[in-house]
């Protein structure tokens, strides 16, 4: 900022000293944060058979894998790859409406479908990047896998990545 903007910003904290005006525009933008991103919580992978892509990460990888859990509010079912603190979550379609079905149409084989990044304050982290112009793929978060306030956001605006943030 110009000197002069300075000034001017100063001049409208009138009530403080000059020297605690200058203090609180300096600090201002850390202490206006509102969220904050965490670490990866799972990378999801959309798979034609559930029931196979889970035999290899148990039987083959010897990982240690959940049941398969329908998620009707989602149209997926889940199957949970823990691996150390992070984990691998295994799609299948669920209804004729899935968000997963145009995905598998294009890829037959299955593929990596999205990464979910935990954050601190979803509410916040909705707002600020509906303000930054991040398409958010629904107007409210809904109760994910893990019974937390999840929300996606659009591929398109993610580097061609489709991503979930993860209320904590
Ligand atoms: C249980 C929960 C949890 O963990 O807690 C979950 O994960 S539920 C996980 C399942 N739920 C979700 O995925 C919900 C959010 N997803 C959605 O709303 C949808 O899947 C969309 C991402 C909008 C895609 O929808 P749809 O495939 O019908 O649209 P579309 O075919 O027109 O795709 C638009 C463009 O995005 C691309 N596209 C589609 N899916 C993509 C993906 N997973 N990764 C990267 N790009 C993707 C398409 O190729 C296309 O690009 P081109 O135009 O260049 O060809
Ligand atoms: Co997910």
């Amino acid at each position: 900022m110009s000197s002069l903007g300075s000034k001017l910003l100063v001049n409208s904290l009138r009530k403080l000293s000059y020297s605690q005006a200058r203090h609180i525009h300096r600090t201002l933008p850390m202490s206006t944060k509102k969220w904050n991103i965490g670490k990866i919580n799972h990378v999801a992978m959309a798979t034609p058979d559930i029931e196979k892509a889970t035999s290899l990460f148990r039987d083959v990888l010897g990982a240690k894998v959940s049941e398969k859990h329908p998620q009707p509010e989602h149209g997926v079912y889940t199957v949970f790859v823990e691996l150390g603190d992070t984990k691998i979550e295994l799609l299948n379609p669920l209804g004729d409406k899935s968000p997963i079905q145009n995905f598998l149409d294009k890829n037959k084989s299955g593929g990596m479908h999205h990464i979910c990044i935990e954050v601190d304050n979803i509410e916040e982290a909705m707002k600020d990047l509906k303000a930054k112009k991040i398409r958010l793929l629904s107007d409210e978060a809904k109760i994910g896998a893990h019974g937390k306030p999840v929300v996606f956001l659009h591929p398109k605006d993610c580097n061609g990545v489709l991503v979930e943030l993860e209320q904590q």
